[in-house]
Order: C-alpha cells, then sequence, then structure tokens
C-alpha cells in the first residue's frame, strides 16, 4: 500500500507523542526538583518535531494539487496549534508559578502535550489521507480542476453548482450512456452542498455558540454546590444552586434555536438534493431508463437522498458543538489541574485511531448497503406495479424468494455494521471511555488530593466534566464518521448527478435554445395545422444492442396531412420509426426532417409540442379523468372554463365525453393507479383525448388498438379517423383492416421500406402487403 505524505506526518506526530508520553509519565507520577529542566526539554522535543513535520510537508512540491490542499489545510492547523500551545503553555507555566509551583510545570507540559498530540491527531484523522493516497497523479490530475472550484466555490449560491459539475454536450453525438467521470471527492463534495442553505447553518451556529457556556458552566455550578456543601457553605452553595437554574434555563431555550435551525437546514439541503436529482432523472434520454430500474432510481431519490442530507447536517451541528465543547472543557481542566487534565485526555489518541479505521470501513460498507437496498427495491417496485401480472402468473412466491433474498444481502450487510458498531462502542465508548477514564481519574485524583492538598469539589468537576469530554470527542469522531457515511449514499447520488446528459436528452434542449424561437416560429407557422415529415437514409441500432441493426437507409415521405400506415412483420421496426420521430432515440446516420427542419436542430420541447403519441398501453396518472386530459395541456395559459371546454372537446372527437358523463363524478372520476379502475377501450380514448387536446401536427399512434376487442376497437377507430382528418398521423398496425382507409401504406421488412402505395394499389401489386392480407383473412 503506498503511503502519501500525510499519512507520514499522522505516524511521525503519533511516534513523538507516544515518545513523549511515555517520557512524562514517571516525571508526572514522581516530580523532582528537575522537573523544570525535564519539562523544557520535552515541550521543545515537541515543538522542534512539530517544525520538523512542517518542514517535511512544505518541502517538495507536489503536482498533485489535492494533495497540496489537505497538506496546507494541515499546515494551517498545525501552525494555529503552536499559537495555542504557546499561549496555553505560558498562561499555565506562569499560573503554576505564580501558584508558587504547587502544579509542577512538567505536569502543565505533559497535559498539554497530551492535548496538543491528540488535537492533532484529530485534525489528521479528519484531513482525508486515504484519498490523497487512493488517488493516482492521473486521477488527481483530472479532479484538479473541480476539486478547486468547489473548495472555494464562487457561486455558493446555486446548489446545480455543487451539484452538476457536467453540462451536457449539446453536440455530443450518441455514446452509450456512461457515467462521466466523478469530479471530486463525495465527501468535500458533499459539504459544499451546504454552501446555498449556509444562513440556517451560520445562525445555528450562532445558537450553538452563545448556548455552549452556559451549558459548559452547569457541571462547574454542580461541583461548586457539593463542594461548598460539604464545606458547610450554605449560602454559597445557594448562590451556585441559582446560577445553575439560570444557565440551565437559558441553555434549555437555545436548544430550540439550535434544533431548529439546523433542522431547517437538513430539511431545505434534502429538497434541494431531491428536486436537483428528480429534474436531472428526467432530463435524461430514453436509452437510460432501458437501462436503469426505476425503482432502483427511486430508492437513490428517496433514502440515499434523506441519509446524505441527514448525516451531513449531524456533521455540522455535533463538529462544532463537539470542538467548542471540548476546547472549553479542555481550557478549564487545565486552568485547575492540568495533571487531572492529562488523564482525562490521554485516551483520545488511541479513540481517534479506531474512529478513523471505522469510518473508512463504514463508508465503504454503508456504499454496499445503498446499493443492496436499492435493488431490493427495484423488485419490489416492479412486483408492485406489475402485480396483476404476477398473480395471474401464480408468480407470488418467486417474486417473495427473489425479494427476500435481496433483503437478506440487504440485512446481512447491516448486521455487519451492527457488530462493528457493537464492537466499537464496547471497546471506545463503554470500556475506554467509561471505565478506564474514569478509574485513571480517580486514581489520580485521589493521589492529588491526599498528597498535593488538592481540594475534593476539583475531582469532582472532573469527574462531571470528563463525561462531558469523553461524549464529545466520541461526538466529534462520530460526527466524522457519518460524513463518510453521508458520502456513501451520496456517491450514488453524485454519480446520477454527473451521468452527462446525452442527446436526445437535455444536450438538444441547449442546443435548441438559441434557436427555439426560430424552431417554434418554423413549427407553428406552417400553412396547415399538420406537418410534412421525410426520412432521409435513416439507419438505427440499439445503444442496449448495438449488434442488431434495425432499421437501415430507410427513405420515407409524409406529406403534410396525409395519414400514413406503417405495417410488416413483429419486430421489423414499425415502433422504432415512430420512436425515432418523437427523438426518443436519436438516428445513427441519416437525417429525420419535420417540415423540411432536421429534428435534431428543434428543441425537444418545442418538437414533442407538436406530436401526439397514443401508445398500445396508456399510460394513465393516478389523478381524475380531468387531470389526465388537461396533461397535454399543462404548458397552456388560459381561463380555467376556456381549458375545460378544450379538454370536453377533445373527450368528444376522441368518443370518450359520453362514457365519462355516465360516471357519476363526471370528468372528476378518478382513474386509479395506471388507469385500472377503467376499461381498456376507455383508457385509450382518454389517452387519445390527451394526445390531441394540444392540436398536435403529427399523431403517432402505435399499435393503438391492438389491445382492445372489436366493439371497443371499432369506437377507437372511428375517434382515431376523425382525429386523423386534421393533422398528419402515422399509424403502426398489425390489423390490416383499421389500415385501409390510410392514404399511403408502408411495408417494412428488415429494417427498410420494401412496398408502399395504397390498399387497393398494393393488393393488386401482389406483393407482401398482400400476402399479409390474405395471412389475417
Ligand atoms: N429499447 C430497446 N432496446 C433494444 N432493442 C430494442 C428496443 N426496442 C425494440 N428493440 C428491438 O428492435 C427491433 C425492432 O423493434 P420494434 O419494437 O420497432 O418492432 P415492431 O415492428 O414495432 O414490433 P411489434 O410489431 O412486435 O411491436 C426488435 O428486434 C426489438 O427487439
Amino acid at each position: 500500500m503506498r503511503c502519501s505524505r500525510l499519512t507520514y506526518l499522522v505516524c511521525v506526530n503519533l511516534l513523538v507523542l507516544l515518545l513523549l508520553v511515555l517520557a512524562a509519565t514517571p516525571l508526572m507520577l514522581y516530580p523532582t526538583s528537575n522537573d523544570n529542566d525535564a519539562s523544557t526539554t520535552l515541550l521543545s522535543t515537541f515543538l522542534v518535531t512539530q517544525a520538523f513535520t512542517l518542514t517535511v510537508a512544505l518541502y517538495r512540491p507536489t503536482k498533485d494539487s489535492r494533495a497540496k490542499t489537505h497538506i496546507i489545510a494541515f499546515c494551517l492547523a498545525q501552525i494555529l496549534l503552536f499559537a495555542a500551545a504557546s499561549t496555553g503553555v505560558s498562561v499555565a507555566l506562569s499560573l503554576s508559578l505564580y501558584e508558587d509551583s504547587d502544579v509542577p510545570s512538567i505536569e502543565v507540559a505533559g497535559g498539554s502535550i497530551f492535548t496538543l498530540g491528540s488535537l492533532s491527531l484529530i485534525l489528521s484523522s479528519i484531513v482525508d489521507v486515504d484519498a490523497v493516497d487512493e488517488g493516482g497523479e492521473d486521477v488527481a490530475a483530472s479532479k484538479n480542476a473541480t476539486t478547486m472550484s468547489l473548495l472555494s466555490p464562487t457561486d455558493g449560491d446555486s446548489i446545480t453548482e455543487p451539484l452538476l459539475q457536467q453540462t451536457a454536450n449539446p453536440t455530443a453525438t450518441k455514446t452509450t450512456a456512461t457515467s462521466s467521470t466523478p469530479p471530486k471527492n463525495p465527501t468535500t463534495r458533499l459539504l459544499s452542498l451546504a454552501i446555498p442553505h449556509r444562513a440556517y447553518l451560520y445562525a445555528g451556529c450562532i445558537a450553538l455558540l452563545i448556548r455552549l457556556p452556559f451549558s459548559l458552566s452547569i457541571p462547574h455550578f454542580v461541583s461548586e454546590a457539593l463542594g461548598s456543601l460539604s464545606r458547610s457553605e450554605i449560602d454559597t452553595a445557594y448562590h451556585n444552586i441559582i446560577l445553575l437554574f439560570v444557565a440551565g434555563t437559558v441553555d434549555a431555550c437555545l436548544d430550540f434555536w439550535c434544533v431548529y435551525l439546523f433542522g431547517l437546514a437538513q430539511l431545505n439541503l434534502v429538497k434541494t438534493v431531491r428536486t436537483s436529482l428528480f429534474s436531472r432523472l428526467l432530463s435524461f434520454e430514453v436509452n437510460f431508463f432501458d437501462q436503469n430500474p426505476v425503482g432502483n432510481l427511486t430508492s437513490r431519490l428517496n433514502s440515499d437522498t434523506s441519509a446524505m442530507s441527514s448525516d451531513l447536517t449531524w456533521f455540522f451541528r455535533f463538529s462544532i458543538e463537539a470542538t467548542v465543547r471540548i476546547t472549553g472543557i479542555v481550557t478549564y481542566m487545565f486552568i485547575r489541574s492540568p495533571v487531572l487534565a492529562g488523564a482525562a485526555c490521554c485516551v483520545i489518541p488511541l479513540v481517534a485511531i479506531v474512529n478513523k479505521k471505522y469510518g473508512d470501513w463504514l463508508s465503504k460498507n454503508s456504499k454496499e448497503v445503498q446499493t443492496a437496498l436499492a435493488e431490493a427495491n427495484s423488485v419490489a417496485q416492479e412486483a408492485l406495479s406489475c402485480v396483476r401480472t404476477v398473480i395471474a402468473f401464480g408468480s407470488e412466491e418467486q417474486e417473495r424468494k427473489h425479494y427476500n433474498e435481496l433483503i437478506e444481502v440487504y440485512y446481512r450487510l447491516n448486521v455487519k455494521q451492527t457488530i462493528a458498531q457493537g464492537v466499537y462502542y464496547m471497546v471506545i465508548s463503554t470500556f475506554l471511555v467509561n471505565t478506564v477514564v474514569q478509574a485513571i481519574l480517580l486514581y489520580v485524583g485521589s493521589r492529588l488530593v491526599e498528597e498535593k492538598g488538592m481540594e475534593v469539589d476539583v475531582l469532582l468537576a472532573f469527574m462531571l466534566y470528563q463525561g462531558q469530554l469523553q461524549e464529545y470527542t466520541l461526538q466529534i469522531f462520530q460526527s466524522y464518521t457519518a460524513l463518510l457515511q453521508s458520502s456513501g449514499a451520496g456517491d450514488k447520488v453524485f454519480e446520477l448527478m454527473d451521468r452527462k446528459i446525452l442527446e436526445p436528452g437535455m444536450g438538444s434542449e441547449e442546443h435548441g435554445r438559441e434557436e427555439d424561437e426560430n424552431t417554434t416560429e418554423t413549427l407553428i407557422t406552417t400553412e396547415s395545422p399538420t406537418s410534412k415529415i421525410d426520412f432521409m437514409e435513416v439507419s438505427f441500432k440499439y445503444p442496449t444492442r448495438p449488434e442488431e441493426q434495425v432499421l437501415s437507409n430507410l427513405n420515407l415521405t409524409i406529406e403534410s396531412g396525409q395519414t400514413v400506415a406503417i405495417v410488416g412483420q413483429s419486430g421489423c421496426g414499425k415502433s422504432t420509426i415512430v420512436s425515432l420521430l418523437a427523438r426518443f432515440y436519436d438516428v445513427d446516420s441519416g437525417t429525420i426532417r419535420f417540415n423540411d427542419r432536421d429534428i435534431r436542430q428543434v428543441s425537444l420541447k418545442t418538437l414533442r409540442s407538436h406530436i401526439g403519441i397514443i401508445s398500445q398501453e396508456p399510460t394513465l396518472f393516478s389523478g381524475s379523468i380531468f387531470d389526465n386530459i388537461v396533461y397535454g395541456l399543462r404548458d397552456e395559459e388560459g381561463d380555467d372554463e376556456e381549458i375545460r371546454r378544450q379538454v370536453e372537446e377533445a373527450a368528444k372527437t376522441a368518443n370518450a365525453h359520453d362514457f365519462i358523463c355516465s360516471f357519476a363524478k363526471k370528468y372528476d372520476t378518478l382513474c386509479g393507479e395506471r388507469g385500472v379502475a377503467l376499461s381498456g377501450g376507455q383508457k385509450q380514448r382518454i389517452a387519445i383525448a390527451r394526445a390531441i387536446v394540444k392540436r398536435p401536427q403529427l399523431l403517432l399512434c402505435d399499435e393503438a388498438t391492438a389491445a382492445l376487442d372489436n366493439e371497443s376497437e371499432q369506437i377507437v377507430q372511428q375517434a382515431l379517423d376523425r382525429v386523423s382528418k386534421t393533422t398528419t398521423t402515422i399509424v403502426v398496425a398489425h390489423r390490416l383492416r383499421t389500415v385501409r382507409n390510410a392514404d399511403k401504406i408502408v411495408v417494412v421488412k428488415g429494417g427498410e421500406i420494401v412496398e408502399a402505395g395504397d390498399h387497393d394499389g398494393l393488393l393488386r401489386r401482389d406483393g407482401e402487403y398482400s400476402a399479409m392480407v390474405k395471412n389475417f383473412s
């Protein structure tokens, strides 16, 4: 395993710390007259080593700017530590001298070294050493630009900046949809997500900072009150009890603001991440959804976004609170007894190391947990959305088994996590912090009381504060662990955010944006409300199946207002022609022209606003019939009366008005999920009304009557015939009797057009079409 310079720094710090602790321990326990000399030696060793590690860190410039950033952050923190150390040590030394060496300076030095060492270890564990280790020069170089921009975002107000780091390439040719290289370390990126919500975070921090002195003083007043009582100083005890009550009340009031403001930041963060991710998902091309199960995506949208946001705000709140509390408590402890302070801090370095390891493992495991959950969700979602098919085929047991297997994987990963958590709490929290530290404090404290005449209430205060110190030390580490856990969940979300939007997704919108006005003009101001379509030498393969040539050099012209039927054997590419026209996919070569304009030069929104699509399986939303029909008009503005009139008119044209009016709630009748509360024919007629309510220039009917019985087929066919008089229509059909009246019938075979003409002409020709008609009759 390769080690970065930062890892070496941490190791050197740790080693020096251990040596100094070993050297200081006998001096602290058995002080001699040479203490001052010894303490000076220890302190200067520590400072020299720090200076040495700093020099090593700054020496030899590295090309890896990410590592550089970490090192600079590390060095800055070290410099701050130096400043704090010098001030702290001189204050402590003068205190001990002032008190006539009641507290030997060696104890001050020992305590300071413990604290400094611990702080530098905490710092080292927080700096993402492994991220620097893992990144080779190449990877790091590819990440540099975005990393640096995120470390110092200039426009922090836009959530899209940290979330959407890759914009679409408008001229991108079709490639298999893969995610682009993730631009940066997810932890740093995750942190940058909080930038737009900084107002709440700042306010929360201010409330926290005002609150903490009150909160921190409570154990002091308790110890003072008890100490006064033990000395029978009743008035002083009452005085401390009143102070305790006041401090506790202020603490409680400000606690509300902390919970509220940090909670608000979290809610806003979840909201922004969810809405950004959802809109990103909607801008992906159809091919993306061919490859990614919906359950998987909803899992990312729900559980991953909330996991990353809650852990992130948890990190902000508790890391700040814990840092302030630890600083306050450690300062208080050093002022009252440096030796006891050293004893209280002695396990912190160990906790730091264990926590770093635990955090790294947790980050990896939580990624696996989220993936396992997403897979299980995907299976559940699919089974539930196709529940009728599952029941009809008696596949309940099979689906149950499949889901159980995936949930078992999720369960096992969680069990692993629970065991690790149990071991962590057992060793760190219960044993080290609650048992070892308490025992050390009581032992050292009782010796100080016995041998140096230290007051018992000092020991009492230490016992009360040490609980808080350990609790918040754990909390600061856990908030770091939570951050890593968030990055685990955030990783998958960022993967989707970073995925390039390929044409025909948003890329084309960007492309079409400049031309939007012209384009809309072109499409709308044609003489007739219909459109002319040209397929010119069109070839196409599905990206997920590149080995199969679906269409090859297909040429087809559909005049404005014509009704053209596309027929052919199953799998010959009929529906593909429809999908290409709606730009669900882009052609590999050749051109499709809409009113003499290449559809790749038209924004998707504009193009689709002129196309109505009716498919074999009409998908209705779970709202009312009115909601479903008006869906086709959602972008249009107008008064409610006018919209209602248009909806009813479309329903009448689609032969749907009468059956809608036969329902008690008429247009307000609910359709049920995916329209389950309606018959196939009724659903199809509502789908027709939805497609024509916006008066499209082109109507695409893909096997619109194929799933209906004869009676329903006739009613729907009448509706389609009526609609096709006012628009250009392309009909894909199996039932040849439904296409007899088409202006042109096109026979597709092996991805090519083999015959074209009207019904009578093709029959006379006695070719493919004629054979198909004979087969069907
Ligand atoms: N999303 C897809 N991904 C990969 N291949 C696809 C996809 N959709 C269709 N195909 C394949 O492309 C070919 C043409 O399919 P298409 O749906 O256009 O045929 P069709 O003529 O409409 O068939 P049918 O009459 O049965 O509906 C088929 O071999 C099909 O398996």
